[in-house]
């Protein structure tokens, strides 16, 4: 399974990441929202360095010119509520993508032990069709993977993206484990080495949902 992690490598996206981190810059919410639809863009950008193409003849006023441009049908997948504005970077690129929606929420038992719950989805079918899956936490893996679940209802794509911002090591591993590795690539901003024992993310930056939208009741 290729795993990109582009904290790796030096770019703006790295200063993105560490403002979403920053516990003196994550409570604007306009510039959280921000961070994650512009990294959700530059994903994009190199994730579709991966898609086929074939030569297209464009007519411009003065003549024609062939430019290469992408024949795979794109389904944007996201899970509710904070994938939301990092979808928004994705569709920003992939304008003629398809869209699906599916929401996920952890149901605690006690303060410790919870449950993933899937109520909502919203898909076209997905069948031979480039599934990108992002949502910018993968703490356990458990989320992402139920979502996935869910969408092969509505058929069987042909290779599925899975885009987050940061993913914990668990997270990668349970992955790797529940993917198939032949058709999944998996897209992160930053691996961090840690769950907490309410399974979040450390360092990580905390509650991405909430820091975007506000507390929930
Ligand atoms: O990998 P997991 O252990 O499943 O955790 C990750 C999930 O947690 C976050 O959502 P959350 O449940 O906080 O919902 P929200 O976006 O509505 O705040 C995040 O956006 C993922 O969906
Ligand atoms: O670290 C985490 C884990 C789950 N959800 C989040 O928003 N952050
Ligand atoms: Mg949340």
């Amino acid at each position: 399974m290729k795993i990109v992690n582009f904290s790796e490598n030096n770019s703006e996206l790295n200063r993105f990441v560490a403002e979403l981190r920053d516990i003196n810059i994550q409570g604007d919410r306009l510039r959280f929202r921000k961070n994650l639809e512009r990294i959700g863009e530059i994903i994009s950008y190199e994730l579709s360095k991966d898609l086929h193409y074939s030569p297209k003849e464009i007519k411009t006023p003065l003549g024609i010119i062939s430019i290469n441009t992408s024949d795979d049908k794109l389904v944007l997948g996201t899970i509710l509520r904070a994938g939301i504005p990092f979808h928004q970077g994705f569709l920003n690129y992939f304008d003629n993508a398809e869209n699906a929606f599916v929401s996920a929420y952890r149901k605690y038992k006690d303060k410790l032990n919870f449950e993933i719950f899937i109520e909502y989805i919203a898909s076209p079918r997905i069948d031979g069709k480039v599934l990108i899956l992002t949502d910018p936490m993968l703490a356990t893996g458990g989320s992402m993977e139920l979502a996935y679940r869910a969408l092969l209802t509505k058929g069987d794509p042909e290779h599925v993206h899975i885009a987050s911002i940061i993913a914990s090591q668990k997270a990668i591993e349970y992955v790797q484990e529940h993917f198939p590795s032949d058709k999944t690539t998996v897209w992160v901003g930053a691996i961090d080495p840690e769950l907490d024992d309410h399974s979040y993310i450390v360092p990580g930056l905390g509650d991405a949902g909430d820091l975007a939208y506000g507390e929930k009741e």
